[in-house]
């Protein structure tokens, strides 16, 4: 591993655990709730602890004065949910402009097992290769998400983290399979370090589960988006989830450290 890569992953990090929340959601859904003062909120998560936040290059403005010293992620495609289909995600930038936007890694959503996996093979492939030589991190979104395809499965999450790996990926994100037994069979399909996607908003305690099942099935940490950012406390909930990530911590010492419960 390059200085610079281990330096930059470094800063999307800490100790090699990884508590990042995407904000990438402003192309797929629109301004949604936590997104319209998306300051605010990159402020509450990066103060709870939040290694990074992600969005789409185009707020990066409004991205670096408000992270409190956390890294920053590019996201480089994207996809509506009003469009003809969103499985479809177009390249959005390079890992030049990413880098011009300050980004401290980069990332990139592939749908294994859609229509639209080809393209995003190569596509992938062609932004670790450009990536590489820039010593950026790359995370990819590998989700197992087509026709015919249980996106709980860990044979098709294994599979997807797997693929992201044999790509030149650096970190993986992948959807959860509901236990950590399960995910223990996602998680050794890899050596990367493997982080879930919350998907939409559940309750605390919900939330807090999903995370502690994830680590005890060997995850590197969370990609956690609606979650967090469309929390009324988003500052409380990263600081439940970091508990998890950060400092191994159980279900009910999470939920109090976040404030959720009695003390
Ligand atoms: C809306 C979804 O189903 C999510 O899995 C998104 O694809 C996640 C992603 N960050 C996005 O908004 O594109
Ligand atoms: O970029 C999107 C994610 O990494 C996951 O977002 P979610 O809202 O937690 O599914």
């Amino acid at each position: 591993m390059t200085a610079g890569l281990s330096a930059r992953l470094d800063r999307i990090s800490t100790n090699d655990r990884y508590l990042i929340v995407p904000m990438d959601h402003g192309i797929t859904m629109g301004a949604v709730e936590g997104l319209v003062d998306i300051e605010s909120t990159i402020d509450g998560v990066t103060a709870g602890g939040a290694d990074a936040v992600l969005t789409q290059r185009g707020v990066a403005p409004r991205v670096h004065d408000n992270k409190n010293g956390a890294g920053y992620i590019v996201h480089l495609n994207g996809s509506t949910t009003i469009g003809p289909d969103e499985s479809d995600k177009r390249v959005t930038g390079t890992a030049e402009d990413a880098v011009r936007a300050g980004a401290d890694a980069v990332s990139f959503h592939i749908n294994v097992g859609s229509d639209h996996e080809p393209d995003q093979i190569e596509e992938l492939a062609e932004l670790t290769a450009d990536a590489e030589r820039l010593g950026l991190p790359v995370l990819a979104m590998a989700y197992a998400r087509g026709p015919g395809v249980d996106e709980s499965d860990p044979e098709a999450l294994g599979h997807a983290v797997r693929l992201a790996e044999e790509l030149g990926a650096d970190v993986v994100k992948t959807g959860y399979s509901g236990d950590g037994d399960s995910f223990a069979r996602v998680t050794e399909s890899t050596r990367l370090p493997v982080v879930i996607a919350g998907g939409s908003k559940g309750t605390d305690r919900e939330t807090v589960e999903m995370v502690r099942g994830a680590m005890d099935g060997d995850a590197a940490g969370v990609s956690m988006g609606r979650s967090i950012f469309q929390h009324d406390d988003p500052e409380g909930i990263a600081r439940a989830v970091s508990a998890v990530v950060h400092d191994g911590a159980g279900v009910e010492e999470a939920l109090r450290a976040g404030g959720f419960v009695e003390a």
